[in-house]
């Protein structure tokens, strides 16, 4: 996992790594801007013959640009800066940069426009724009020709690419200071800053890239970030290891309470994808006139029928017959379909505080102990949750859908610090949070995704993971990181739009397959 950092933060790496480190700042930003062009030929190749202009700003980030232009004439790109500031106020680095480029590219490379209009103009002879107008330095609202560059990268409509953050965007909250780029892609430098990930950052940032600029491990570990960016390698090497000596028991047994008359494809989507991540036995309990549905939509799922409701949901009656049926599994998985059937939200309410396994809470389990989350701190073992922000709100009792929203990470890291739980927070950029207020952020997953039945999945897959015996930490980060794997892989082969849930759960053996 990869510590994520606020601006000044990574000031304090960058200038440990020059004055310790003696990594001298003119490498730092040669090696950035090498790692930027690297991802900018990988985006959008072939380089040559396209027109690129790079607006620069008179900081440091303004210097990458230079960087990016001289190296980018080496991929025989057409070069053009913007130079948005004069050349007397330039960053001492920033300066030299400037100079280096000039020598390469000559003067007729760089013009220093007055006004919105010839920015305008400019901007429309580009295949490609690169905005290097500011970085982490980024202290005030953006005002006169910055903000008028800003707004006409975003109406130029020309593929962007943002140098270590869009320019206006706060580096720490993800705020819009006046006006920021909307970039397609983000090359961010050193450590991913935290507002790439939070408020507009989320739509402000695109594609997010990181370039290594050679921060010293250690000096990284130093700085003790209580939020990460999961990386592919973290989560894959958390799954447990296939033995040739395997048999199906040694993958778990995963017990799913599920579904309700007109809600068995719940219960079923949630116990395929627990054995398409791997689990070894799944074992569906749904009420009993749901049964024989759910016998005929599954194969490779055994179920069991248990007692019900009038309105064919789960009943109280069934409590004891449940706590066994959690007993001889593994780990469990709760909530999909149940329905807020008065009994069937007291059903829920009794056997969360007297389960004695690794479990998983979704959807109706969670409505069932809306305003009433002290609930939680009862459970015999910390549970996973996976609310979306609604029913995040719901557990709640002062927030509402647009407070989580406004506030992902806080919201998630207080309740699970709160209610000593293991929070998924679902969303664009899905916060993973954990009791001791360590949280994460999952890099994977798109808007194809907002469909029915995904938050379904999800709960298979980390209800599998835990009947695998992974532990919850690891069990919530590596189904959270799968599942947006196998929405982004679903969305390379159909489409966002046309995706649904169903396309996800065939996808998460590629997802698993993948070598990166
Ligand atoms: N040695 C280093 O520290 C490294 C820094 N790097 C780059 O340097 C950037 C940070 O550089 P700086 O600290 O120079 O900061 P910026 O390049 O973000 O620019 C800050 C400059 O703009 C001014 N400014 C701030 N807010 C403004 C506003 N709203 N309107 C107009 N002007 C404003 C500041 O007074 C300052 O002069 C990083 O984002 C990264 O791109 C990289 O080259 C890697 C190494
Ligand atoms: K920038």
């Amino acid at each position: 996992m990869i510590p994520i950092v606020t601006a000044e933060q990574m000031r304090a790496l960058d200038q440990r790594t020059i004055t310790e480190a003696l990594v001298p700042s003119l490498t730092l930003m040669e090696r950035a801007g090498a790692g930027i062009v690297t991802h900018i030929e990988a985006r959008y190749p072939p380089l040559a013959g396209k027109s690129v202009i790079i607006l620069c700003g008179k900081g440091n980030n303004g210097g990458d640009g230079f960087v990016v232009g001289r190296l980018l004439r080496r991929k025989q790109a057409r070069i053009h800066v913007l130079l948005l500031a004069s050349p007397d106020d330039l960053s001492r680095d920033a300066k030299t940069m400037y100079q280096r480029f000039l020598r390469s590219a000559g003067k007729s490379a760089v013009t220093s426009p007055t006004d919105a209009e010839a920015i305008q103009q400019r901007l429309a002879t580009g295949d490609i724009l690169v905005d290097a107008i500011l970085g982490t330095g980024t202290s005030t609202p953006v005002t006169g020709l910055y903000r008028d560059a800003i707004e006409a990268i975003t109406a130029s409509g020309r593929p962007t690419v943002a140098v270590d953050l869009p320019s206006g965007l706060h580096a720490d909250t993800g705020a819009v200071l006046g006006a920021a780029v909307r970039a397609d892609l983000t090359v961010t430098l050193g450590l991913p800053k935290a507002g790439l990930y939070s408020g507009s950052g989320i739509d402000c940032a695109g594609t997010v890239r990181l370039v290594d600029i050679g921060i010293p491990a250690s000096f990284v570990e130093s700085v003790g970030s209580r939020l990460m960016l999961l990386t592919d390698r973290a989560v894959r090497a958390a799954l447990p290891p296939r033995r040739p000596s395997a048999h199906k028991g040694t993958y778990g047994h995963l017990g799913v309470i599920a579904g309700s008359v007109g809600k068995t494809g719940a219960a079923a989507m949630a116990a395929l994808s627990a054995l398409r991540i791997g689990t070894g036995l799944v074992t569906a309990a749904t009420p009993a006139s749901a049964n024989d549905i759910l016998e005929a939509k599954l194969l490779e799922v055994m179920t069991l029928p248990m007692p019900e409701t009038k309105a064919r949901t789960f009943a109280r009656s069934g409590l004891e017959r449940l706590l066994a049926f959690a007993g001889a599994r593994d780990a469990v998985a709760i909530g999909p379909g149940l329905t807020t059937h008065p009994e069937t939200v007291e059903l829920v309410q009794e056997f969360v505080k007297r389960i004695d396994k690794p479990c998983v809470l979704d959807a109706d389990a969670l409505n069932a102990l809306a305003g009433k989350s002290s609930l939680l701190t009862e459970c015999k073992r910390p549970p996973i949750i996976t609310p979306h922000p609604g029913e995040m709100a719901r557990l709640e009792t002062e927030a509402t859908t647009q407070s989580v929203n406004e506030d992902r990470l806080g919201t998630a890291t207080r309740f699970a610090r709160e209610r000593g739980v293991f929070v998924i927070l679902k969303g664009a950029r899905t916060v993973i949070a954990r009791p001791d207020g360590l949280a994460a952020i999952c890099p994977t997953g798109n808007p194809g995704m907002a469909t029915a039945g995904t938050g379904d999945v999800l709960t298979g897959m980390v209800g599998g993971l835990l009947a695998q015996g992974l532990a919850p930490w690891d069990a919530a980060c590596a189904a959270t990181y799968f599942h947006g794997l196998a929405g982004d892989l679903a969305a390379q082969h159909l489409g966002q739009a046309g995706m649904i849930a169903s396309d996800l759960i065939q996808h998460i053996p590629h997802a698993l397959a993948q070598t990166t």
